[in-house]
C-alpha cells in the first residue's frame, strides 16, 4: 500500500486522529506538546500517529492535508488545524464540542 493510502485509511478509520511528533505521554516537540494536552482535556479516546516513526507519512501528509506542519488534528475525517487552531479552540470550547460529537457518533455506528 502507498503511504497516501495508509494515510486516507487512518483518517477514515479514526474519527479522532491527531498526527504529532512523539507520543501523547511523550511528546517530541512542544507545538504538539501543546496540541495534546488540549485533546487529551476533552476527555475522549482518540488515535495518534507518530510521524518521528513514520517519516513517509510526515513527507506525504503535508501534501495530501495541504497543510505543511504537525501536528494535525483529524476530526470526522476533515482536518482541524495544527496546534495555533486547536489552542484556540479549546479555549472557546469549541473543541470540547467538536470531539465530544465526534466520540458520540462513533458510538452510534458501533
Ligand atoms: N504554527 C504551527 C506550529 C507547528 C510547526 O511549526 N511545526 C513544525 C515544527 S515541529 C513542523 O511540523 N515542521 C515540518 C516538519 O517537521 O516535518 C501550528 O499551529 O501547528
Ligand atoms: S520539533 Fe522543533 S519545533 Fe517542533
Amino acid at each position: 500500500m502507498d503511504t497516501i493510502d495508509t494515510i486516507k485509511e487512518q483518517i477514515e478509520s479514526n474519527p479522532i486522529l491527531l498526527y504529532m511528533k512523539g507520543s501523547p505521554n511523550q511528546p517530541q516537540c512542544g507545538f504538539s506538546a501543546r496540541t495534546v494536552q488540549a485533546l487529551m482535556q476533552c476527555g475522549e479516546r482518540f488515535a495518534y500517529v507518530d510521524v518521528l516513526s513514520n517519516p513517509d507519512v510526515r513527507t506525504d501528509l503535508p501534501k495530501y492535508a495541504n497543510w505543511p506542519t504537525f501536528p494535525q488534528l483529524w476530526v470526522g475525517g476533515e482536518l482541524v488545524g495544527g496546534c495555533d487552531i486547536v489552542t484556540e479552540m479549546f479555549e472557546s470550547g469549541e473543541l470540547q464540542t467538536l470531539v465530544k460529537e465526534a466520540a458520540a457518533a462513533q458510538t452510534e455506528s458501533e
